[in-house]
Formats: C-alpha cells, structure tokens, sequence
C-alpha cells in the first residue's frame, strides 16, 4: 500500500531520519493536492515527506454517494490511519470533511483557499445562458440542482439534472461522448489537475453559491503530535480558516451534511471606503460576510440570506456569525425545505 512518490521534491534540507507520511487517495484530484500540501510541509519542516496511499470504500464503490454515507466515507479511511498511526498527515477537501471535529485529532492547519466557485463545464462551448431548452446538466449534488433549477425557473427555461458521480475526468468524458450537454464542478478541483481550459463558464455566487468550504484544504494530525502541530501551523491561512469556520459551522447549525441543499461562502470586506466588493483593498480587512442559499431540491423554493461581522483580528467570531445565519435561515423555515436529504 505505501509508495514513496519521486516527485516529491528532496530540498536540501530534507535529510530528517524518519519521513512524515502524509496520507492521500488515489484519485488524480487528491493526489495532486496532497503533492502540493507535501511540498509545503517538507519546505516548512525540512523534513521528507512520503505519500502513502490510502484505498477508500467510497474509491473502489460504483454505488450512489447516498447509499455509501456520503462524501465521509472517503474521509473515515484517512482518519482510522491516522488514529493507528499508519500515516503522520491526512489531506482532505475540506468540503467533504464532516462538522463535527473528530475526537483524538487536530485541524493543524487550513492553507490558503483557492477560487471557491463552481463552474460549467458545456459541449459546444456554451454558457450557462446559452443552453437549450431542456438541457441535461450533470451534477450529484443537491445543493447545485437545487440552484441551477432556480436559476432556470428565473429565466423561463427548464434544465435537467442529472446525478453523475466519478472522477473529474469521468465526468468531463460525459460531456465529451454527448451523454450530457454539460456538467457542474468545482473550479479549485480544476485548477489542481490543470484542467482550467475545459471550463466554458465561471458560475458566478449570484447563480450558485459554493459548498461550505469548497476551495479549501483540511490538513490532519494526531491531536497529541504537539511537535508536528506545531510545524504544521505555518501552512494556516487566518483569513480562510475564519470563512470556512463561518461556513461550516452554519451548516452544522442547520443540521445538514455535506449533500444537503446547502450553499454557504463567507469572504472578507476591506476597511471603508473600499471595502463593498469583496475584493481584496490593499488594507487588511476588517469585516467577515457571510451568504447562505438553502433550497428545495427541485429549486421551487430558494432562501438566500446573509449577514456581516467583525474578523477575528477586530474581535470577530466566525464560528457565532455562522450560527446566527443559520438560526435566521431556520426560524424561516431552512429545515423544511431541506427536507429528508440533509438528515
Ligand atoms: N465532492 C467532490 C469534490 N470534493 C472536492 C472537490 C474539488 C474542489 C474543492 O476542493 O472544493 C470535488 C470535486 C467537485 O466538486 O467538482
């Protein structure tokens, strides 16, 4: 089962011993990410990192994401190897982790997050706009049906959507063959595996809002590992971990999983006069904005809500302002439009 990978980068200082094993799937998608977070992790420590890969009954299943557990399944094998000390690190996306923190290990470290939006993926080039009547879009998510159906009920049009599960590349080749006019991905997912060029359009926040968390990495320890807790602090990005602790701790409030209808992204506002975009001023920012969309599955019903706070920096806390947006979206009804999927 365990490989040592050559391209991972020996830097004149890696002559510790004992390699960190950092622990990865084998999927192109997590290999490439856990490449980049061993690269990281070897320059911050000065110490060789080996990727070990982990083999996932989520990776081996054909079976629906629904019937396997979900998204966890993939994680749940990367953890147990950390808990019997078979790797060191585990590298998850951070969208597919569960809320709730699991007991005997640390949230060492949230690198910087990539562009967390999704984007289409059409034959023939097309936009979102410029898909026919009808069109068979392919995505398993509920939180993306849900968003593409309401978009297309605000547009006079009808799309199909279509559960597809696989690899990006799997997906892609529907689209390819004819068998959809276009799929939904992840736009980080893209950028890791250097596929950028297969997107025919940004889907802008307006028109679906990501997955709490999506774009962003989770590094993994042994909560007792002091020492590599400690090395590993260096990859956290503040400013990413404060959204996404936003997020996902709006999603936990809201009683939902990572396939629940459930779109969250929070991003940081500049100080006035610059700071009504979200753009990034110059300045450090001072405010914490979190949105959340949450929405039948058939999109008939869409609540988008949002809220503002300070960062942690002004004496924010991310984690509240997730709640309080979720306590709003619920005392309007969230839970019922949820319905059974996100339990
Ligand atoms: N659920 C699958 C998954 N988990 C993480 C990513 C890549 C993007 C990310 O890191 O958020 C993807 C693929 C996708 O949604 O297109």
């Amino acid at each position: 089962m365990s490989r040592t990978d050559p391209r991972i980068p020996r830097g004149p200082n890696a002559t510790g011993p004992t390699p960190l094993r950092l622990g990865t799937r084998r999927s192109p998608l997590a290999m490439a990410q856990s490449r980049q977070v061993a690269e990281a992790v070897s320059a911050a420590t000065g110490r060789r990192v080996e990727l070990v890969e982990i083999t996932t009954y989520g990776d081996t299943s054909r079976a629906p994401m629904s019937q396997i557990g979900g998204t966890g399944v993939f994680v749940s094998a990367l953890r147990d190897a950390l808990l019997q000390r078979r790797i060191d690190i585990a590298v998850h996306s951070l969208k597919d982790l569960p809320t709730g923190q699991a007991s005997g290990l640390a949230l060492a470290a949230v690198p910087r997050r990539e562009d967390p939006r999704d984007v289409l993926v059409a034959s023939g080039g097309r936009k979102l706009s410029e898909l026919p009547r009808g069109a068979r879009v392919g995505t398993g998510a509920p939180r993306r049906a849900a968003q593409l159906h309401a978009w297309a009920r605000a547009h006079g049009t009808v799309l199909e959507t279509v559960p597809v599960r696989g690899n990006v590349d799997t997906r892609i080749g529907l689209v390819r063959s004819g068998d959809l006019d276009a799929v939904v991905l992840a736009r980080a997912g893209l950028i890791r595996l250097g596929r950028l060029g297969e997107v025919t359009e940004v889907l802008d926040t307006d028109v679906i809002l990501p997955a709490p968390g999506q774009g962003a990495l989770a590094v993994e320890c042994a909560a007792d590992d002091a020492a590599l807790i400690a090395a590993l602090a260096v990859l956290d990005d503040p400013h990413t971990r404060a959204s996404v602790t936003a997020e996902r701790s709006l999603l936990a409030a809201l009683e939902a999983g990572c396939s629940a209808p459930v779109g969250a992204l929070a991003d940081t506002l500049g100080p006035p006069p610059g700071g009504t975009s979200g753009t990034r001023t110059g300045e450090p920012p001072t405010e914490l904005r979190l949105r959340a969309a949450v929405g039948t599955p058939d999109g008939s019903v869409l609540m988008q809500m949002s809220t503002t706070g300070p960062v942690p920096a002004s004496g924010g806390d991310p984690a509240a302002l997730g709640r309080e947006l979720a306590a709003r979206m619920l005392a309007r009804g969230a839970a019922g439009l949820m319905g059974e999927r996100a339990h």
